[in-house]
Protein backbone atom coordinates (compact mmCIF):
# COMPACT_ATOMS: atom_id res chain seq x y z
CA UNK A 1 0.00 0.00 0.00
CA UNK A 2 1.19 3.38 -0.58
CA UNK A 3 0.16 7.09 1.43
CA UNK A 4 -3.12 6.91 2.79
CA UNK A 5 -4.25 3.41 1.83
CA UNK A 6 -3.46 4.43 -2.04
CA UNK A 7 -2.49 1.49 -4.13
CA UNK A 8 1.15 1.93 -5.10
CA UNK A 9 1.79 1.86 -8.69
CA UNK A 10 4.91 1.79 -11.02
CA UNK A 11 5.51 2.62 -14.97
CA UNK A 12 7.66 0.71 -17.18
CA UNK A 13 8.41 2.57 -20.09
CA UNK A 14 7.98 6.11 -18.32
CA UNK A 15 9.81 8.08 -21.10
CA UNK A 16 7.76 7.39 -23.73
CA UNK A 17 4.41 8.78 -25.03
CA UNK A 18 2.60 6.52 -23.28
CA UNK A 19 4.50 6.76 -19.90
CA UNK A 20 3.94 10.64 -19.78
CA UNK A 21 0.53 10.52 -20.58
CA UNK A 22 0.20 7.29 -17.64
CA UNK A 23 2.55 10.05 -15.35
CA UNK A 24 -0.14 12.97 -16.15
CA UNK A 25 -3.30 11.19 -14.90
CA UNK A 26 -1.57 8.98 -12.53
CA UNK A 27 -0.51 11.86 -10.37
CA UNK A 28 -4.12 13.03 -9.67
CA UNK A 29 -6.10 9.88 -9.76
CA UNK A 30 -7.24 9.97 -6.42
CA UNK A 31 -6.84 6.71 -5.40
CA UNK A 32 -2.83 5.66 -6.67
CA UNK A 33 0.49 6.86 -5.27
CA UNK A 34 3.17 6.61 -8.16
CA UNK A 35 6.20 4.98 -6.69
CA UNK A 36 8.01 3.75 -9.13
CA UNK A 37 8.92 5.09 -13.17
CA UNK A 38 11.52 2.53 -15.09
CA UNK A 39 13.03 2.78 -18.70
CA UNK A 40 15.85 2.18 -20.34
CA UNK A 41 18.12 4.53 -22.27
CA UNK A 42 16.35 7.08 -19.73
CA UNK A 43 17.45 5.14 -16.09
CA UNK A 44 19.68 7.05 -14.26
CA UNK A 45 18.53 10.65 -15.15
CA UNK A 46 15.13 12.37 -13.53
CA UNK A 47 12.18 12.25 -15.21
CA UNK A 48 12.13 16.29 -15.05
CA UNK A 49 14.97 15.48 -17.22
CA UNK A 50 13.12 14.40 -20.22
CA UNK A 51 9.62 16.24 -19.29
CA UNK A 52 11.02 19.87 -17.35
CA UNK A 53 7.12 20.59 -17.73
CA UNK A 54 6.52 17.86 -15.16
CA UNK A 55 9.16 19.30 -12.86
CA UNK A 56 6.84 21.19 -10.42
CA UNK A 57 4.64 17.55 -9.99
CA UNK A 58 7.05 14.56 -10.58
CA UNK A 59 10.74 14.52 -9.02
CA UNK A 60 11.41 10.53 -9.26
CA UNK A 61 14.18 9.33 -10.95
CA UNK A 62 14.03 6.97 -13.87
CA UNK A 63 15.20 3.49 -12.93
CA UNK A 64 16.91 0.32 -14.18
CA UNK A 65 14.04 -2.36 -14.68
CA UNK A 66 14.46 -4.79 -12.23
CA UNK A 67 11.64 -7.17 -11.64
CA UNK A 68 12.62 -8.00 -7.76
CA UNK A 69 12.05 -3.92 -6.76
CA UNK A 70 9.44 -3.38 -8.95
CA UNK A 71 7.60 -5.94 -6.86
CA UNK A 72 8.60 -5.08 -3.66
CA UNK A 73 7.28 -1.08 -4.57
CA UNK A 74 3.95 -1.64 -7.15
CA UNK A 75 0.98 -3.59 -6.58
CA UNK A 76 0.10 -2.51 -9.73
CA UNK A 77 2.21 -2.30 -12.88
CA UNK A 78 1.89 -0.77 -16.14
CA UNK A 79 3.93 -1.63 -19.30
CA UNK A 80 4.45 0.63 -22.21
CA UNK A 81 7.11 -0.73 -23.50
CA UNK A 82 7.80 -1.42 -27.80
CA UNK A 83 5.96 -5.06 -28.45
CA UNK A 84 8.19 -7.85 -27.68
CA UNK A 85 9.53 -6.86 -24.17
CA UNK A 86 6.27 -6.92 -21.73
CA UNK A 87 6.38 -10.80 -22.14
CA UNK A 88 9.43 -10.94 -20.67
CA UNK A 89 8.91 -8.85 -17.54
CA UNK A 90 4.90 -9.43 -17.35
CA UNK A 91 5.73 -13.24 -16.29
CA UNK A 92 8.20 -12.49 -13.73
CA UNK A 93 5.28 -9.40 -12.09
CA UNK A 94 2.62 -11.67 -12.20
CA UNK A 95 4.36 -14.42 -10.21
CA UNK A 96 5.18 -11.94 -7.90
CA UNK A 97 1.72 -10.81 -7.23
CA UNK A 98 1.62 -7.81 -9.19
CA UNK A 99 -1.12 -6.94 -11.26
CA UNK A 100 -0.13 -6.24 -14.37
CA UNK A 101 -1.20 -3.88 -17.45
CA UNK A 102 0.50 -3.82 -20.81
CA UNK A 103 0.21 -1.58 -23.66
CA UNK A 104 1.57 -3.26 -26.41
CA UNK A 105 0.14 -5.94 -28.22
CA UNK A 106 2.28 -8.98 -26.20
CA UNK A 107 -1.17 -9.92 -24.35
CA UNK A 108 -3.59 -8.97 -26.67
CA UNK A 109 -3.93 -12.17 -28.89
CA UNK A 110 -5.94 -15.29 -27.26
CA UNK A 111 -3.68 -17.52 -30.17
CA UNK A 112 -0.25 -17.06 -29.84
CA UNK A 113 0.58 -17.99 -33.11
CA UNK A 114 -1.60 -15.54 -34.65
CA UNK A 115 1.00 -13.24 -32.49
CA UNK A 116 4.23 -15.05 -33.63
CA UNK A 117 3.48 -14.16 -37.33
CA UNK A 118 2.39 -11.00 -37.13
CA UNK A 119 4.80 -9.72 -34.78
CA UNK A 120 7.68 -12.30 -34.91
CA UNK A 121 8.82 -13.12 -31.63
CA UNK A 122 8.91 -16.59 -30.57
CA UNK A 123 6.89 -17.11 -27.04
CA UNK A 124 7.10 -19.36 -24.27
CA UNK A 125 5.10 -17.54 -21.39
CA UNK A 126 2.44 -19.34 -22.64
CA UNK A 127 1.11 -20.18 -19.39
CA UNK A 128 0.32 -16.55 -18.33
CA UNK A 129 -0.65 -15.52 -22.21
CA UNK A 130 -3.97 -17.81 -21.50
CA UNK A 131 -4.47 -15.47 -18.21
CA UNK A 132 -4.47 -12.49 -20.03
CA UNK A 133 -7.81 -10.52 -20.78
CA UNK A 134 -8.43 -8.04 -23.70
CA UNK A 135 -8.15 -4.70 -22.39
CA UNK A 136 -11.93 -3.41 -23.71
CA UNK A 137 -14.03 -2.44 -21.24
CA UNK A 138 -17.16 -1.62 -23.40
CA UNK A 139 -16.95 -5.35 -24.48
CA UNK A 140 -14.96 -7.19 -21.84
CA UNK A 141 -15.85 -5.19 -18.43
CA UNK A 142 -16.71 -8.46 -16.48
CA UNK A 143 -13.38 -10.18 -17.76
CA UNK A 144 -11.26 -7.44 -16.70
CA UNK A 145 -12.34 -6.55 -12.95
CA UNK A 146 -11.25 -10.34 -12.47
CA UNK A 147 -8.18 -10.58 -14.25
CA UNK A 148 -4.52 -10.16 -12.80
CA UNK A 149 -3.19 -9.40 -16.46
CA UNK A 150 -4.45 -6.91 -18.79
CA UNK A 151 -3.64 -6.86 -22.83
CA UNK A 152 -4.45 -3.06 -23.77
CA UNK A 153 -5.74 -3.24 -27.33
CA UNK A 154 -4.28 -1.00 -29.97
CA UNK A 155 -5.31 2.42 -30.71
CA UNK A 156 -7.00 1.59 -34.05
CA UNK A 157 -8.50 -1.57 -32.67
CA UNK A 158 -10.33 0.81 -29.83
CA UNK A 159 -11.92 2.91 -32.57
CA UNK A 160 -12.64 0.53 -35.14
CA UNK A 161 -14.04 -1.87 -32.79
CA UNK A 162 -16.19 0.46 -30.87
CA UNK A 163 -17.56 1.36 -34.24
CA UNK A 164 -18.05 -1.93 -35.41
CA UNK A 165 -19.27 -4.22 -32.01
CA UNK A 166 -23.02 -3.46 -31.92
CA UNK A 167 -23.27 -4.35 -35.26
CA UNK A 168 -21.57 -7.14 -34.96
CA UNK A 169 -22.96 -8.32 -32.14
CA UNK A 170 -26.67 -7.83 -33.33
CA UNK A 171 -26.20 -9.39 -36.74
CA UNK A 172 -26.79 -6.44 -38.00
CA UNK A 173 -24.45 -6.36 -41.24
CA UNK A 174 -22.53 -9.29 -43.13
CA UNK A 175 -19.31 -9.35 -41.20
CA UNK A 176 -16.89 -9.61 -44.40
CA UNK A 177 -18.31 -6.86 -45.66
CA UNK A 178 -16.24 -4.54 -43.17
CA UNK A 179 -13.84 -2.28 -44.48
CA UNK A 180 -12.29 0.19 -42.05
CA UNK A 181 -10.69 3.56 -43.11
CA UNK A 182 -8.77 4.74 -40.23
CA UNK A 183 -6.33 8.03 -40.16
CA UNK A 184 -3.73 8.56 -37.18
CA UNK A 185 -1.95 11.83 -35.96
CA UNK A 186 2.38 10.69 -35.40
CA UNK A 187 1.94 10.70 -31.69
CA UNK A 188 0.62 6.94 -32.40
CA UNK A 189 4.38 5.77 -33.79
CA UNK A 190 5.59 6.59 -29.99
CA UNK A 191 8.50 9.27 -29.31
CA UNK A 192 11.65 6.97 -30.54
CA UNK A 193 12.87 9.17 -33.97
CA UNK A 194 11.46 7.37 -37.14
CA UNK A 195 11.91 9.42 -40.29
CA UNK A 196 8.30 9.05 -41.42
CA UNK A 197 7.27 11.19 -38.18
CA UNK A 198 9.80 14.00 -38.90
CA UNK A 199 7.92 16.88 -39.39
CA UNK A 200 8.95 17.28 -42.89
CA UNK A 201 8.28 14.27 -43.96
CA UNK A 202 4.61 13.92 -42.32
CA UNK A 203 3.34 17.63 -42.60
CA UNK A 204 1.75 18.90 -45.73
CA UNK A 205 1.53 15.35 -46.62
CA UNK A 206 -0.98 12.33 -46.17
CA UNK A 207 -0.50 9.08 -47.04
CA UNK A 208 -1.74 5.12 -46.35
CA UNK A 209 0.82 2.81 -45.00
CA UNK A 210 0.73 -0.78 -43.79
CA UNK A 211 -1.46 -1.58 -46.58
CA UNK A 212 -3.39 -4.81 -46.55
CA UNK A 213 -0.72 -5.61 -43.64
CA UNK A 214 -0.99 -3.83 -40.69
CA UNK A 215 -0.08 -5.83 -37.36
CA UNK A 216 -3.38 -4.32 -36.22
CA UNK A 217 -5.32 -6.70 -38.84
CA UNK A 218 -5.38 -9.75 -37.02
CA UNK A 219 -6.47 -7.78 -33.91
CA UNK A 220 -9.46 -6.62 -35.17
CA UNK A 221 -10.55 -9.59 -36.58
CA UNK A 222 -9.53 -11.71 -33.36
CA UNK A 223 -12.64 -9.25 -31.47
CA UNK A 224 -14.95 -9.35 -34.63
CA UNK A 225 -14.72 -12.70 -34.72
CA UNK A 226 -15.78 -13.01 -30.96
CA UNK A 227 -18.48 -10.88 -31.36
CA UNK A 228 -19.66 -12.26 -34.99
CA UNK A 229 -19.30 -15.96 -33.27
CA UNK A 230 -17.25 -17.15 -36.80
CA UNK A 231 -13.94 -16.19 -38.41
CA UNK A 232 -14.36 -12.90 -39.81
CA UNK A 233 -11.68 -10.83 -41.62
CA UNK A 234 -11.79 -7.08 -42.19
CA UNK A 235 -10.14 -5.16 -44.83
CA UNK A 236 -7.98 -2.25 -42.31
CA UNK A 237 -5.84 0.78 -43.96
CA UNK A 238 -4.50 2.97 -41.93
CA UNK A 239 -3.49 6.66 -43.01
CA UNK A 240 -0.94 9.14 -41.07
CA UNK A 241 -2.38 12.33 -41.10
CA UNK A 242 -0.18 15.29 -40.27
CA UNK A 243 -0.85 15.84 -36.71
CA UNK A 244 -0.20 14.92 -33.59
CA UNK A 245 -3.01 13.58 -31.59
CA UNK A 246 -6.05 11.31 -32.85
CA UNK A 247 -7.84 9.03 -34.56
CA UNK A 248 -10.80 8.92 -36.76
CA UNK A 249 -12.09 5.43 -37.88
CA UNK A 250 -14.45 5.18 -41.29
CA UNK A 251 -16.19 1.85 -41.07
CA UNK A 252 -18.61 0.68 -43.91
CA UNK A 253 -20.29 -2.11 -44.32
CA UNK A 254 -23.39 -3.81 -45.90
CA UNK A 255 -26.40 -3.64 -43.66
CA UNK A 256 -28.50 -6.87 -43.95
CA UNK A 257 -31.70 -4.87 -43.74
CA UNK A 258 -31.00 -1.63 -46.03
CA UNK A 259 -34.45 -0.76 -44.82
CA UNK A 260 -32.52 0.45 -41.39
CA UNK A 261 -31.95 4.26 -41.54
CA UNK A 262 -29.58 6.12 -39.20
CA UNK A 263 -32.02 6.85 -36.54
CA UNK A 264 -32.79 3.20 -35.96
CA UNK A 265 -28.78 2.45 -35.51
CA UNK A 266 -28.42 5.75 -33.09
CA UNK A 267 -30.97 4.25 -31.01
CA UNK A 268 -29.45 0.73 -31.23
CA UNK A 269 -25.75 1.89 -30.30
CA UNK A 270 -27.20 4.66 -27.46
CA UNK A 271 -28.91 1.41 -25.77
CA UNK A 272 -25.78 -1.19 -26.96
CA UNK A 273 -23.52 1.58 -24.86
CA UNK A 274 -26.01 2.56 -22.38
CA UNK A 275 -23.75 1.45 -19.01
CA UNK A 276 -20.24 2.46 -20.74
CA UNK A 277 -19.60 6.63 -19.59
CA UNK A 278 -16.60 6.43 -22.30
CA UNK A 279 -18.44 6.05 -25.92
CA UNK A 280 -20.79 8.89 -26.70
CA UNK A 281 -23.15 8.07 -29.67
CA UNK A 282 -23.52 11.58 -31.61
CA UNK A 283 -27.24 13.04 -32.56
CA UNK A 284 -28.25 12.41 -36.33
CA UNK A 285 -26.60 13.93 -38.71
CA UNK A 286 -23.47 14.86 -36.45
CA UNK A 287 -20.18 13.72 -37.19
CA UNK A 288 -16.95 13.64 -34.82
CA UNK A 289 -14.08 14.85 -35.15
CA UNK A 290 -10.60 13.92 -33.51
CA UNK A 291 -10.53 17.33 -32.43
CA UNK A 292 -13.31 16.87 -30.19
CA UNK A 293 -11.51 13.67 -28.18
CA UNK A 294 -8.68 14.91 -27.65
CA UNK A 295 -6.97 15.10 -23.86
CA UNK A 296 -10.16 13.29 -23.04
CA UNK A 297 -11.26 9.40 -22.83
CA UNK A 298 -14.07 9.34 -24.63
CA UNK A 299 -14.97 7.97 -28.11
CA UNK A 300 -17.41 9.77 -30.12
CA UNK A 301 -18.99 7.51 -32.63
CA UNK A 302 -21.22 9.66 -35.79
CA UNK A 303 -23.46 6.94 -38.13
CA UNK A 304 -25.01 7.22 -41.16
CA UNK A 305 -26.93 5.11 -43.71
CA UNK A 306 -27.01 5.10 -47.77
CA UNK A 307 -29.90 3.91 -49.74
CA UNK A 308 -28.48 3.71 -52.60
CA UNK A 309 -25.42 1.40 -51.70
CA UNK A 310 -27.59 -0.24 -48.46
CA UNK A 311 -24.37 0.58 -46.62
CA UNK A 312 -23.72 1.88 -43.08
CA UNK A 313 -21.09 4.07 -42.46
CA UNK A 314 -19.64 4.53 -38.55
CA UNK A 315 -17.50 7.23 -37.88
CA UNK A 316 -15.31 6.77 -34.54
CA UNK A 317 -13.00 9.45 -32.81
CA UNK A 318 -10.97 8.98 -30.07
CA UNK A 319 -7.41 10.55 -28.65
CA UNK A 320 -4.86 8.00 -29.67
CA UNK A 321 -2.50 8.54 -26.45
CA UNK A 322 -5.70 8.40 -24.35
CA UNK A 323 -8.80 6.39 -24.82
CA UNK A 324 -6.12 4.48 -27.74
CA UNK A 325 -3.83 4.52 -24.48
CA UNK A 326 -2.99 5.34 -21.22
CA UNK A 327 -6.45 6.29 -20.42
CA UNK A 328 -7.77 2.59 -21.20
CA UNK A 329 -5.34 1.22 -19.46
CA UNK A 330 -6.47 3.31 -16.21
CA UNK A 331 -10.32 2.50 -17.32
CA UNK A 332 -9.19 -1.09 -16.69
CA UNK A 333 -7.29 -0.52 -13.65
CA UNK A 334 -10.63 1.03 -12.38
CA UNK A 335 -12.42 -2.07 -12.79
CA UNK A 336 -9.48 -4.70 -11.23
CA UNK A 337 -9.79 -2.80 -8.41
CA UNK A 338 -13.69 -2.42 -7.71
CA UNK A 339 -13.05 1.63 -8.71
CA UNK A 340 -15.84 3.73 -10.52
CA UNK A 341 -14.57 3.20 -14.15
CA UNK A 342 -13.81 6.41 -14.79
CA UNK A 343 -11.96 7.85 -11.71
CA UNK A 344 -8.88 9.87 -12.95
CA UNK A 345 -9.65 10.15 -16.13
CA UNK A 346 -10.69 13.37 -18.05
CA UNK A 347 -14.45 13.97 -19.58
CA UNK A 348 -13.41 16.69 -21.58
CA UNK A 349 -11.12 17.80 -24.65
CA UNK A 350 -8.74 20.18 -25.00
CA UNK A 351 -10.60 21.86 -27.95
CA UNK A 352 -9.85 23.81 -29.93
N1 LIG B 1 1.52 5.85 -29.19
C1 LIG B 1 0.29 5.35 -29.29
O1 LIG B 1 -0.66 6.02 -29.76
C2 LIG B 1 0.00 3.95 -28.82
C3 LIG B 1 0.99 3.08 -28.47
N2 LIG B 1 0.68 1.83 -28.02
C4 LIG B 1 1.72 0.92 -27.57
O2 LIG B 1 2.17 1.32 -26.27
C5 LIG B 1 3.55 0.98 -26.11
C6 LIG B 1 4.33 2.25 -25.77
O3 LIG B 1 4.17 3.16 -26.84
P1 LIG B 1 4.76 4.62 -26.85
O4 LIG B 1 4.67 5.20 -25.51
O5 LIG B 1 4.12 5.31 -27.99
O6 LIG B 1 6.29 4.31 -27.20
P2 LIG B 1 7.57 5.23 -27.03
O7 LIG B 1 8.49 4.82 -28.11
O8 LIG B 1 7.18 6.66 -26.93
O9 LIG B 1 8.18 4.77 -25.61
C7 LIG B 1 8.76 3.52 -25.44
C8 LIG B 1 9.25 3.39 -24.01
O10 LIG B 1 9.79 2.10 -23.85
C9 LIG B 1 10.99 2.20 -23.10
N3 LIG B 1 11.86 1.07 -23.41
C10 LIG B 1 12.27 0.65 -24.63
N4 LIG B 1 13.02 -0.45 -24.49
C11 LIG B 1 13.07 -0.73 -23.15
C12 LIG B 1 13.70 -1.74 -22.38
N5 LIG B 1 14.44 -2.70 -22.94
N6 LIG B 1 13.53 -1.71 -21.04
C13 LIG B 1 12.80 -0.74 -20.46
N7 LIG B 1 12.20 0.25 -21.13
C14 LIG B 1 12.34 0.25 -22.47
C15 LIG B 1 11.59 3.52 -23.52
O11 LIG B 1 12.45 3.91 -22.47
P3 LIG B 1 13.84 4.70 -22.66
O12 LIG B 1 13.48 6.05 -23.19
O13 LIG B 1 14.34 4.72 -21.27
O14 LIG B 1 14.70 3.89 -23.58
C16 LIG B 1 10.33 4.38 -23.63
O15 LIG B 1 10.00 4.91 -22.36
C17 LIG B 1 4.00 0.35 -27.43
O16 LIG B 1 3.92 -1.03 -27.35
C18 LIG B 1 2.97 0.89 -28.43
O17 LIG B 1 2.87 0.05 -29.53
C19 LIG B 1 -0.61 1.43 -27.86
C20 LIG B 1 -1.64 2.25 -28.20
C21 LIG B 1 -1.42 3.58 -28.73
C1 LIG C 1 0.79 6.42 -36.49
C2 LIG C 1 1.43 5.12 -36.08
O1 LIG C 1 2.56 4.83 -36.40
N1 LIG C 1 0.67 4.29 -35.34
C3 LIG C 1 1.12 3.01 -34.86
C4 LIG C 1 0.06 2.34 -34.04
C5 LIG C 1 0.23 2.52 -32.56
C6 LIG C 1 -0.28 1.35 -31.73
O2 LIG C 1 -1.36 1.27 -31.21
O3 LIG C 1 0.57 0.36 -31.74
P1 LIG C 1 0.72 -1.06 -31.07
O4 LIG C 1 -0.28 -1.99 -31.58
O5 LIG C 1 2.08 -1.50 -31.46
O6 LIG C 1 0.56 -0.89 -29.60
C7 LIG C 1 1.48 2.09 -36.03
O7 LIG C 1 0.79 2.10 -37.04
O8 LIG C 1 2.38 1.29 -35.84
Amino acid sequence: MGKEGRVSVGIVGASGYGGVQLVRLLMDHPEVELVYLGGDSSAGKSFADIYPHLAHRVAQPIESVDSEAIAARCEVVFLSLPNGFACDLAPQLIDKGCKVLDLSADYRFSDLETYQIWYGKQRQDIAVATKAVYGLPELYRDRIAESQLIGCPGCYPTASLLALAPLLKQGLIVPETAIVDAKSGTSGGGRQAKTGLLLAEADNSFAAYGVARHRHTPEIEQVCSDLAGHQVLVQFTPHLVPMVRGILATVYATLRDPGLVREDLITIYRAFYRNCPWVTICDSGIYPQTKWACGSNLCYIGIETDPRTGRVIVLSAIDNLIKGQAGQAIQCLNLMMGWDESLGLPKLGFYP
